[in-house]
């Protein structure tokens, strides 16, 4: 079985690092990076968050968070899977990039390598947990239930499910965007062939005529 290795951003696979610079939308809000928001959610205190979603650098984030371990929720070991987990997913499924990344990964173990994380990496010689590489694989699964091609884009119901139809989201930047491209996919593709595999949930109905 084919395995995949990756640690830092700058590395190949470094897409699959949390400290990796692309946006995710969660809690209707922009955050840089998976890592932001990971270390946001530890805490209670949202002044907290707000410091750290303007920080440039994850690596000054992941030290703030370590600074403040005497104030993470209570419950946070309970929750941290379920977090990290829901915060990839944003992360792979609100970009078509990446997630063509990961699903040309095909079945490949894939691994993050770290010496000095048990947890979320290999403990740099296998012995860590890798809940990390983990939460991708399964992702991955989730990805592959939808549709099998790296190439697909996906529709905006199912990349956004929490930005709806008539919010702002779409009318500039990054939205605005990605609906000019799923647009010209759509054509490309054929609309009625798309529209049989993907038909329009109810409040985007009229969004194929
Ligand atoms: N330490 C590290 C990465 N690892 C990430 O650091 C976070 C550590 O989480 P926690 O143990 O909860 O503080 C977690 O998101 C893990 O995936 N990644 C990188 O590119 N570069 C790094 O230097």
């Amino acid at each position: 079985m084919e395995e995949i290795k990756f640690f830092k951003p700058s590395e190949p696979y470094g897409e699959f690092s949390n400290f990796y610079y692309t946006p995710v939308i969660l809690l209707n809000e922009i955050w840089p990076t998976v890592e932001h928001y990971v270390q946001s959610i530890k805490f209670e205190d949202v002044n907290l968050w707000d410091r750290i979603k303007v920080m440039k650098a994850p690596q000054d984030v992941a030290n703030l968070s370590s600074k403040l371990q005497h104030k993470l929720r209570p419950d946070w070991e309970d929750v941290k899977d379920a977090i990290m987990l829901k915060a990839v997913k944003a992360k792979f499924f609100q970009h078509h990039r990446l997630k063509k990344i990961l699903l040309e990964t095909g079945d490949a173990t894939i691994i993050q390598h770290n010496p000095n994380d048990n947890y979320w990496a290999d403990g740099g010689d296998g012995t860590g947990k890798n809940k990390l590489g983990l939460i991708l694989m399964h992702v991955r699964e989730q990805l592959l239930e939808i549709s099998k091609d790296p190439d697909l884009i996906l529709p905006p119901w199912i990349m956004f499910p929490n930005n709806d139809r008539g919010g702002m989201f779409w009318n500039m930047g990054w939205g605005e965007d990605y609906i000019m491209e799923w647009s010209r996919f759509v054509d490309q593709f054929g609309a009625e062939a798309y529209r049989n595999l993907f038909p329009e949930p109810l409040d985007w109905e009229g969004t194929y005529n």
